[in-house]
């Protein structure tokens, strides 16, 4: 399996963004389609009763995109956002609305996550910069506290995607679905309590120019 460092992986979206030109929201698209193929189709979870926990990043973003594909295809899925909406990313704010002509249901951080079968970790992905605390920390050690099982999106959070090592706190997933490239903290040894059985979904960013992840 071929491994790119977090810095590398940020190249290759902004590579296919600005160089290429594939617009940042249909990567999201792709992404949130694949994330959701995974959870349904190949991932070992119960979907009876979905919370998303998104962050306000692009990671955050692709949670959104999930929500709302579960949501039109009649799941039951609620969404916890966690973070500071003023700092939300323009894709993230695109994607929030779509969930609200959705009338896709919003929970706060009092949640008791007990009433979930399966929760959806879009908190950070290549955008983590430093430990993790506050309303953080605290949803991530619920998160694993509960007895739901956990899907990370793109790198379990508050797992250094370079070192493996934990910031803080991070979350311990049942399966991972990462884009495009594992990162390469994430087959460090020890990593995979943190992961679980891992997807790589390929969304059309590659180091060539063509596909190269068998
Ligand atoms: N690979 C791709 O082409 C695509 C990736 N996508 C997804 O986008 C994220 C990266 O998104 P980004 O907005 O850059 O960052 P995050 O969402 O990971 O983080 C959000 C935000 O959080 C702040 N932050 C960092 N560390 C902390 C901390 N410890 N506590 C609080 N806040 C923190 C920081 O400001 C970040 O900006 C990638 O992982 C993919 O999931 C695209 O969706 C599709 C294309
Ligand atoms: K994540």
């Amino acid at each position: 399996m071929q491994t790119v460092s977090v810095a590398e992986s940020r190249q290759l979206d902004d590579k296919t963004i600005n160089q290429i030109g594939i617009p940042s929201m249909v990567l999201m698209e792709r992404a949130g389609l694949k994330i959701y193929e995974d959870m349904v189709h190949n991932a070992d979870l119960d979907l009876s009763r979905v919370l998303i926990l998104a962050g306000t990043g692009n990671n955050g973003g692709d949670g959104l995109v999930v929500a709302r594909l579960l949501a039109t295809h009649n799941y039951n899925v609620s969404i916890l956002t966690v973070g500071n909406p003023d700092h939300a990313s323009p894709d993230h704010v695109n994607q929030q609305k779509i969930c609200d002509y959705y009338q896709i249901p919003k929970v706060f951080m009092n949640a008791d996550f007990n009433q979930y079968t399966t929760l959806v970790d879009a908190l950070f992905g290549s955008g983590l910069s430093r430990n993790v605390g506050g309303d953080f920390a605290t949803v991530i050690d619920k998160a694993n506290a509960a007895t739901a099982k956990i899907h990370a999106i793109d790198i379990p959070s508050g797992l250094n995607g370079d070192t493996g090592e934990v910031m803080g706190t991070a979350i311990k997933a049942t399966s991972t679905s990462t884009i495009a490239y594992a990162k390469q903290g994430m087959v460090k040894a020890g990593a995979n309590a943190y992961t679980g059985k891992l997807f790589v979904d390929d969304i059309g960013i590659y180091k060539g120019d063509t596909f190269d992840n068998e």
